[in-house]
């Protein structure tokens, strides 16, 4: 079961190059440019004029298209009677790029922002092409300490729009405007820190199927999967996760695995419990059906019966039985989220649980883990889920603040995360959630993605004093609410 068609063509990202080009294809079916730069900079002046009040307006304005809105908006913040000047890079415009200007221009050298005053920032955009230097770069620095509010046109000026990095310098906006749809770079690394608030205007481009390079992670893209579940009458049918416990005292990190699979709406969670822990885990669960477990045969048989998915890795440690329970997972075909110990039992041979994975995993490292599973995968976040789920053949969801999720189809950006979620057992939580969405056959990218959103909403209105054992009726709240 897949992503809404709809709702992926609204959640779609797309680069600066793929946007260039979706330029391209209205001006060559009859809109003007000059329409295009029209439209653009009048989205412009109503987030400028909703988002402050009238005051002195500078606006930096650079050589191509991004700098043409800049000027285009100049010329209607006149037209409104705002006091405004306006600074360019390089040549003066022509006078055909301003011509509602005169009088208004000023050297770069003149540039020197006060605390009240509004600076747009329509240096560089989706054209950006090298890290920004020399005179660019010196009005930016002067907006570091000047402590203006900054209105950005389509990007903070240097940030790369297809992956979030900064190319030399760019500034903290306050406000930043963009079009037709978000890019990569709105949501990634220092991206996501210096747009500030994000608009995004209709300026009437044509979208193809083909123009996306990610999704941006919503509950309209993958809510009927979830409702789907809800429709169906017996337990099994709505799936049974089987979580794999851990020993001792290690097994909290799964017991708490088997509380984010108990309220992810499946109909059944069977806890496999070592024999150290397994009494007392009879002990603490009631919903949860605890099984003992002496070897990997316990797992095996629930995996030939009724179980359809399987969590392991939470708490489980580094010793035989769970070597072979991972291999006994793996091998059964089912849906596994494979997560902490099962992510570094094999650190230094990756390429033995690589071999084993099959395109029904969802991997779920975080940073740390991420680089000892995926040696030599660097770059960008994206880029790097990307190359991870190519490498091991399975879904990766990378997680953080924003978190990625890469596997078959278009990769998903996460960004409802928020500061509560760094919790002890928090990731326990997200990796029994998503095996539970995983036993209501929804494929392994979209339940990744439902149970990241979820995860992080249920943490997004607590406070710091959440911790991991609340989580899942927070859990449980929010998806009752998407079904309802
Ligand atoms: N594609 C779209 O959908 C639309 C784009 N519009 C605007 O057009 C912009 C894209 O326009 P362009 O493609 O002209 O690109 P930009 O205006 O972003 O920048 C390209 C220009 O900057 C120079 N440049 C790039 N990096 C530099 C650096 N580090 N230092 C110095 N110079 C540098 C290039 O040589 C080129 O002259 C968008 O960001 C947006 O603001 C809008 O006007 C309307 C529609
Ligand atoms: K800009």
């Amino acid at each position: 079961m897949a992503f809404d068609a709809e709702a992926t063509k609204r959640c779609s990202l797309m680069t600066p190059d793929a946007m260039a080009e979706a330029d391209r294809r209205t001006i060559a079916a009859g809109t003007p440019e000059t329409t295009l730069i029209d439209r653009a900079a009048r989205a412009s002046l109503r987030v400028l004029r909703s988002e402050f009040t009238r005051r002195p307006v500078t606006i930096l304005c650079g050589p191509g298209n991004n700098g043409a809105d800049g000027l285009r908006l100049g010329e209607m913040l006149v037209d409104a009677g705002w006091p405004i000047e306006v600074i360019c890079l390089g040549e003066p415009p022509s006078a055909e790029r301003h011509r509602g200007l005169d009088g208004r221009l000023r050297p770069t050298g003149t540039f020197a922002p006060g605390p009240g005053a509004l600076v747009v920032d329509a240096l560089f955009g989706a054209g950006l092409s090298r890290p920004v230097e020399g005179e660019a770069r010196a009005l930016i620095e002067k907006l570091e300490f000047a402590g203006a509010s900054v209105l950005s046109i389509d990007l903070p000026s240097g940030i790369d729009g297809a992956t979030g990095e900064v190319l030399g310098i760019a500034p903290q906006a306050d406000v930043t405007v963009t079009f037709h749809r978000l890019k990569p770079g709105h949501l990634l690394g220092e991206g996501a820190r210096r747009c500030g608030k994000v608009f995004c205007a209709d300026i009437g481009l044509q979208y193809r199927e083909g123009d996306a390079s990610a999704l941006h992670n919503a509950p309209e893209l993958w809510r009927h999967l979830l409702a789907n579940g809800a429709r169906e009458t017996h337990k099994y049918e709505r799936g049974h996760t089987v979580v794999v416990g851990g020993p001792g005292f290690m097994g909290s990190a799964s017991r708490l695995s088997a509380y984010g699979a108990s309220v992810s709406g499946a109909g059944a969670v069977t806890y496999l419990a070592p024999l150290s822990s397994a009494e007392f885990a009879g002990t603490v669960f009631d919903a949860v059906m605890v099984r003992p477990m002496t070897g990997p045969e316990a797992l095996e048989e629930l995996a030939e019966g009724k179980a359809s998915s399987i969590v392991i890795g939470p708490g489980m440690g580094h010793g035989a039985l769970s070597r072979d329970c991972l291999h006994t997972a793996l091998a059964s075909g089912l849906p596994c989220v494979v997560d902490a110990d099962a992510l570094t039992l094999y650190e230094d041979e990756p390429s033995k649980l690589f071999s084993a994975l099959h395109e029904g995993c969802v991997l779920t490292p975080h940073e740390g883990e991420f680089a000892r599973l995926f040696k030599g995968v660097e770059g960008d976040k994206l880029s790097r889920a990307k190359a991870a789920a190519a490498r091991c053949g399975a879904t990766v969801l990378l997680k953080g603040s924003t978190t990625v999720i890469a596997g078959d189809g278009l990769p998903v950006i996460n960004t409802n995360g928020s500061r509560s979620l760094a919790t002890a057992g928090s990731g326990d939580v997200l990796a029994g959630l998503i095996g539970g969405i995983l036993a209501q056959s929804v494929a392994p990218r979209e339940a990744a993605a439902a149970g990241a959103w979820i995860h992080a909403e249920a943490a997004r209105s607590a406070g710091p004093s959440l911790n991991a054992d609340r989580l899942p009726r927070r859990i449980a709240g929010v998806i009752d609410r998407l079904v309802s």
